[in-house]
This record gives C-alpha cells, structure tokens and sequence, in this order.
C-alpha cells in the first residue's frame, strides 16, 4: 500500500519547485508559468463558488477586465484627477481599489443573479459577461476595442517586476496564498456553511446558516480572486485592451476548474497548468498540421469538455491524487476546550410548541386543515397517519420550510408563523429529515459541526487568516460530543456517505442536537435502522426527554412509537382524527380505520403499508 505525504509536504515540494524554476526555465517558460499563475487566481475563485457552492458562473472573465482597466485606469490617470489624488497612480493603490469597486460591483451583481436558480444562474453570469466586455470595449478614453499600451509595471520593494521573470514571484505568491487561504475557509465554521450549500437550502437553512449571505460572500470572493489576475495580468503585459476579458475566457476558466477537478483547491492549479501548456502547444501544432491559421484548439477543447463531463466529471485531480496518496487534514480534537454556551431551556410542562388552526392548502388540496396541537418540555409526541395524511406538511409549516395558508404556529411564546427556518432554528428548534439530508463527502464530524454553525460567530476573514482556531476547536469538541452521545464515536472521522442509512439518521440527530435545541422535530428516524439500533434511539430519546427537551416525531414504526411515546396525534387526509395516550390511540375505531381504509393503495412497502401498521397499533405487537 502506498503511504500518504502529508498536505504540507506537497506544499513545501511545490514552493521548491516554483523557487528553482526561473534559475532553470527560459523566458518562454516563464511566460508560460505566469500565465499558468494568472489563470489559477481566477479558477481558484471559481473552485469556491462552482465547485463547492456548486454555483456555475460564465462571467468572472470580465470580473478580470474589472481589475484590469481599474489598475490601468488608474495609473495611467485617465481620468485626469487632480494632484491630490496622485497617490492612486501608485499601482498597489490602484490594485487596492480596483479589489474594492470589484467588491461592491460583485456585491450588486450577486444580489441581483444570484436570486436564479437552476440553469437561469449561468444564463445571469453570461448576460453581465458579454455585458462587461462590451462596456470595455465602450472606453474611449483607454483606447476603445484597440486598448491602451504603456501602462507602468508593479514594484515590490522598491524593485520594479518590469519582466517575465520578476513578476513571476509576486504572481505564484499570491497564488500560493490563496491556495492556502481557501484551505483555511473550507476548514472553518464559514467554511462548512459554504460547502452545505451544494446540500440545499432546505437542510442548510434549517442548521441557521444565513444560506443568502453565504452565497453572496463567495461570490464576491470568487470576483476578488478574478480581478486581482486582472491587476497583476496589466502589470505584467503592460497593455489592456478587452479582448482577454470575453465571454470565451470566462468559458475557459470554467473548463480549467472543470479539468483539474472543480471541487479540489489543487485542480484550480493543475487545471489552469494543463489547459494553458495545452492551448499553447495546439496554437503552434494544429495550424502546421491544418495548413492554414485559426483557433482550432478550440474545437479540441469542446470535445475534450465532452469527453471529459462523460468519463469524469470530478476532474483530474483525483486521479493525480490516487497516484500521490495525500493525507487529509486530520482534525486535532481537544475535547478539553471551553463547552460552548448553552440557551435557557424551559421549565419543565412549559408549552414549547402551540399549533393553533394551522391549515395549508395546495390549490384545492387541503393538505392541512385546522390542525392543532401542543407539546410541553419533557414531552415526546408522535404525528401518525397514513401515507399522504399531511404529516411532512404540518412539519415543514411548524419548521418555517413553508408558510401556513391560515392558521398559528407559537414556539416558546414566540409567534413563528412563515418566520423561515434559520430565525426559528436560532430561537431553539432543530430537525432531522425524512430524506436524509447530509453532505456525504464531508465526515460525520464536520457534518455535525454544520448543527453548531449558529453557537459561533468567527467570520470569513478570521477563518482565511487562521484566528478562528480557539472557536473552531470549542465548535468541533461539541460536534464530538453530540456524536459520542448517539453513539458514532466509532465512525468520527468517515465519510458521511460511507454510513449505513441508518447511522445516517442518528447522524441527523447529533446534527441537529449540536445546535442546543429544546424542541427536535423528527422525521421518521426509526426508517431504515436495525433492531438494535432502534433500541439504542429509543434509549437515547428517553435520556433526551428526561433532560427536558420537547420531541415532535413522524413515524410510521409502531412498535417504536407505541413504546416509547407519551402521547399520539393521528392525521387522515390533512385533519386530525385522534389524539390521546398509546393505549387510547391502540383502541381508536378511527384510527383503525384510517389505516385499514387505504390498505388498497399503499403498495407493497412494508414499512409504511397500512395493514401490518394497523395491527400494530391494535396490538401494541413489539416483534419486529
Ligand atoms: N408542495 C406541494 N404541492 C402540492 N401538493 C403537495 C405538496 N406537498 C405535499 N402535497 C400533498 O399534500 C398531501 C400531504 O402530503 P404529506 O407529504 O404531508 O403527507 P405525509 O403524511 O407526510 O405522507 P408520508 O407519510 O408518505 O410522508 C399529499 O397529497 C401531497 O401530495
């Protein structure tokens, strides 16, 4: 078996590599190198909004452009401002600048396309790209579609990075940092809220991450990392015109994180690498080959663009990764950091949750009709009925998911009515879902951590700088804690994914007790887990409610909740038919009935056919 390097000895061989570089390489090379350097910043941007975020943008070329004719603007002193501004002309002021007008304009643009979804988000990034092109093209006063030349280099230390070579340390520089600061994001506290928005907003929003917020942040991000390649990219050629900052380059830019593998900070690197060094040699190659000139490379790019979202669509990072084994960042728990701050939890028989007339209507299907119902702390009440009786509707009106057509939903004295999930995730109520919910590719820790996301508060520039740490350690020890106490301490630092879809929604429940609720609302989490593990979520709820805390459950396992309930509220056809202790419930000729009723048209799904429910409820039978 081949053995790991560490994440930092990759590291540490590429800076050698990039250090010893210009004493080996021509000045072709390094061109190349720079332009390699170029491209990464903006597909490293692209990493965190596309591949992570999982949000496709055709336009940061022209965020490019932004930074660019900023810089050039500015330090060719276009617009003619007067001496007292003379300092704008410096080009790290300018740089400056042109990353805080690239920050606001994201900030307006994002507001507006981010608000798509679906296809219409990519169709928003190209309408603003093609845009912005023509808008450069517009400026008459740097040169118009024939652009400006003369524009001064960049100096570090009083060096002036007036060739290839020089400028080529300042580039990799700030490629370097922003590899490692997006490390640093995606292992944080922002950093998962932004990786749970690929999992919906349904889930995201109800762990209280502010799913609109995050949005916005990566996506001005991701334009910051663009225009800085634009501020570098004129210093380096000294020339702007709008050509490089099309459509087509914004197109190329999505390939290269699409090629190197969009999801992986690294495949930014070895995207732009490949796709440069590739489009340089197929500039020289093909017209030889053809006997006439053109842009044939990108034919060659189309297809291989084809071949590569059949064959694999996570790019070649991964690939390159099982060829050099790297160590995950191991997560250094300290279980001895400060516990968290807990909420006030309610007094024992305190109301918690009071659903008064609630009734949601589907056009003319009333999925909900006058539904009432009470939960007192220290309570755990089941929401029965059979398929299609309205259950995940009454959760989704009580969890903010949806809003009541009429109706009152009071949690903890607070009037929640269509309030959204995260403000009523914050006042107390957590959940699990009856389609799992998780985010696979991230351990069942970090999956949990997502449920403390609101118990901390360390923001995007304290994770990319590393100063979140004393935080983050308190967040990740709580996360270990909920795990061990339903039991997957064993399973910490695997997969989410790799779990049985029982474990999964125990995986949930931590989740979901990570955020200090005092009142968890449970889908069907008995679906799917063995006898044993049944068991133990039983034992584990009983503790729960002996704590104090307020349980709401869907269940269509009536064994399980014959057993463990203390009190029962049967729904048919979105209105209540019974509500009462197990006992009462078991000899309700109505209930009976409901679930015998629509025998015929369950199917053959034992776990939630009507007929064995049905005797289950008469009988109170425990087997299984
Ligand atoms: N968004 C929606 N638009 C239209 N109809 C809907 C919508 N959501 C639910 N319904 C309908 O409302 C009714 C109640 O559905 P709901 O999912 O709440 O039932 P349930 O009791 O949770 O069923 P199950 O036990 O199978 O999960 C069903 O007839 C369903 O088709």
């Amino acid at each position: 078996m081949k053995k790991a390097i560490s994440s930092r000895a990759v590291l540490a061989i590429f800076v050698l590599l990039l250090i010893v570089a210009p004493f080996l390489l021509g000045s072709f090379y390094m061109t190349l190198l720079n332009n390699i350097g170029l491209s990464a910043l903006v597909v490293l941007g692209l990493v965190l909004l596309t591949g992570v975020a999982g949000l496709t943008s055709f336009g940061q070329a022209a965020f490019v452009g932004v930074g660019a004719y900023i810089s050039a603007a500015l330090t060719m002193n276009v617009l003619a401002l007067p001496p007292e501004l003379s300092v704008l002309q410096s080009p790290w002021i300018a740089l400056c600048v042109a990353l805080l007008v690239t920050a606001v304009l994201a900030f307006l643009l994002g507001s507006v396309t981010l608000k798509l979804s679906g296809h219409y988000l990519p169709l928003g990034t190209i309408a603003w790209g093609i845009s912005m092109y023509y808008i450069f093209g517009t400026l008459e006063s740097m040169g118009g579609q024939t652009g400006m030349s003369g524009i001064p280099s960049i100096s570090l230390f009083g060096v002036a990075l007036n060739s290839d070579r020089l400028i080529y340390g300042l580039i990799w520089l700030a490629v370097i940092a922003g590899v490692a600061g997006l490390n640093n994001l995606l292992d944080s506290r922002e950093g998962r809220a932004i990786r749970a928005l690929k999992g919906g907003m349904v889930m995201a929003e109800a762990m209280g991450i502010n799913t609109a917020r995050s949005r916005i942040v990566i996506f001005v991000l991701a334009a910051l990392f663009a225009s800085l390649s634009g501020s570098l990219y004129v210093h380096m050629q000294r020339f702007v015109n709008p050509s490089p900052f099309g459509l087509g380059f914004g197109i190329d830019y999505l390939f290269m994180a699409v090629l190197g593998g969009a999801s992986h900070v690294w495949g930014a690197v070895l995207g732009s690498g490949l796709i440069v060094v590739l489009k340089e040699w197929l500039q020289g190659v093909l017209p030889a080959i053809l006997g006439r000139s053109g842009n044939f490379e990108t034919i060659v790019f189309g297809l291989l663009m084809v071949v590569l979202l059949q064959r694999s669509r996570d790019g070649i990072w991964p690939y390159l990764a099982r060829l050099v084994p790297v160590r995950a960042r191991q997560h250094k728990l300290n279980l001895q950091a400060e516990p968290l701050p807990r909420r006030d939890m309610p007094n024992p028989n305190e109301v918690v949750l009071d659903v008064r007339d609630v009734t949601r209507k589907f056009g003319g299907l009333v999925a909900n009709n006058q539904m009432n119902l009470k939960i007192v702390a220290g309570e755990v009440l089941a929401l029965i009925g059979p398929n299609g009786a309205g259950k995940s509707t009454l959760f989704n009106q009580i969890s903010g998911v949806d809003t009541p057509t009429s109706g009152l939903v009071q949690f903890r004295g607070h009037d929640v009515t269509g309030k959204g999930s995260r403000h009523i995730a914050g006042l107390g109520m957590s959940r699990s879902f009856q389609h799992v919910r998780l985010m696979g590719r991230m351990t069942v820790l970090e999956n949990v951590a997502i449920g403390a996301h609101m118990r901390g508060k360390r923001g995007v520039l304290a994770s990319v700088l590393r100063l979140d740490r004393q935080e983050e350690a308190r967040l990740l020890a709580e996360a270990a804690r909920q795990i061990e106490r339903v039991g997957l301490k064993d399973q910490m630092l695997e997969m989410a994914g790799s779990l049985s879809l029982g474990q999964q929604r125990i995986l949930e429940i931590a989740r979901a007790l990570a955020s200090d609720p005092c009142l968890l609302l449970l889908d069907e989490p008995a679906a799917g887990l063995r006898l044993g593990e049944k068991k133990a979520l039983a034992d584990l709820l009983r503790k729960l409610r002996a704590e104090g805390m307020a349980i709401l459950l869907v269940e269509h396992d009536m064994d399980f909740v014959m057993e463990l309930v203390d009190r029962i509220v049967v729904m048919d056809f979105g209105t209540k038919i019974a509500e009462g202790l197990p006992e009462e419930i078991q000899n309700n000729q109505a209930v009976l009935e409901a679930y015998l009723g629509v025998s015929d048209d369950v199917g053959e799904d034992q776990s939630t056919s009507a007929e064995p429910q049905a005797a289950a409820i008469a009988g109170g039978s425990h087997g299984q």
